[in-house]
């Protein structure tokens, strides 16, 4: 399975004092050397952490394919047309989020979406749809003709940390998961049936499937036995790991577990 590395949160810890360090242009060589196989970048509207500069020098400069997550807005497409990543992941933005919290509606804003897809593809650019493991969401995606999609696995990770981490004693637990153990566990069985079943029917469709939010070196195991899923996009936890074992360790055990 490959590895998409999200390096979103080395420019979070450049921000956190608006200066040049750390410099996310540094993590492409390192990524690489421990494996990876492509990197993965989120221009944001309100550029919280990768800048429109961050992401043209990684664009030029990375020798891993670049996968350039982005909104539908009009000008934010144009700029990924001038840029010219290998890919683009169309996500969903709300000024007001902590970070993205589920897929791209591509029903209620089919025109929109289609009209940054075709622009996308007149650039020569990949496309993948960041959405929910829905049914019907992913045969939308296919009558959209985009090559990849990425399918959510944002409540998934929401759940098993409910469950097997201490979040539920800190202030940033999950309210709405506040469940018996016993109801998280049987939520944690059908989230998981549900993105397997997903990513099988995308498989049958002709689709490219992805994953990816909130994987982690602990749940990412039950994605992994998915067969039908051929790549992960993981930033956050691997960035937080290489902050006790060094970058290039935290992108290599996470690669030896998805081989
Ligand atoms: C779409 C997604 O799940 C992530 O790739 C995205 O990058 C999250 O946004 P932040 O990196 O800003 O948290
Ligand atoms: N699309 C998912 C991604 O790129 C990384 O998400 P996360 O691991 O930072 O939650």
């Amino acid at each position: 399975m490959k590895l998409g590395v999200n390096i979103d949160h080395i420019a979070v810890l450049r921000e956190a004092r608006k200066i040049n360090d750390p410099d996310p242009v540094e993590a492409l060589g390192i990524v690489k050397r421990a494996g990876a196989d492509q990197i993965t970048i989120h221009l944001r509207e309100d550029r919280r952490h990768i800048h429109d500069e961050d992401a043209k020098r990684i664009v030029e400069q990375s020798s891993l394919p670049v996968n350039l997550e982005c909104s539908i807005d009009k000008d934010i497409i144009e700029i990924i047309c001038d840029l010219k990543p290998h890919r683009a992941t169309l996500v969903p933005e709300r000024r007001e989020e902590v970070t993205t919290e589920g897929g791209l509606d591509i029903i209620s804003y089919a025109d929109r979406t289609q009209e940054a897809i075709e622009k996308l593809h007149k650039n020569e650019i990949e496309v993948s749809l960041f959405i929910d493991p829905d049914i019907e969401i992913i045969k939308q995606a296919s009558n959209m003709k985009v090559e990849w999609i990425e399918l959510h696995t944002g409540t998934y990770a929401n759940i098993y940390a409910m469950l097997y981490s201490n979040l539920s004693h800190t202030h940033h637990s999950i309210k709405e998961l506040e469940l018996s153990r016993r109801e998280l566990h049987t939520k944690l069985q059908e989230s998981i049936k549900l993105l397997k079943d997903a990513a099988d029917y995308a498989k049958s469709l002709g689709l490219k499937v992805a994953a990816g939010h909130g994987l982690n070196y602990q749940n990412v195991e039950s994605i992994v036995e998915i067969e039908s899923i051929e790549e992960l996009n993981i930033g956050q936890s691997i960035i937080a790991r290489s902050v006790f074992t060094g970058l290039e360790a935290a992108v290599r055990e996470m690669k030896d577990i998805l081989r």
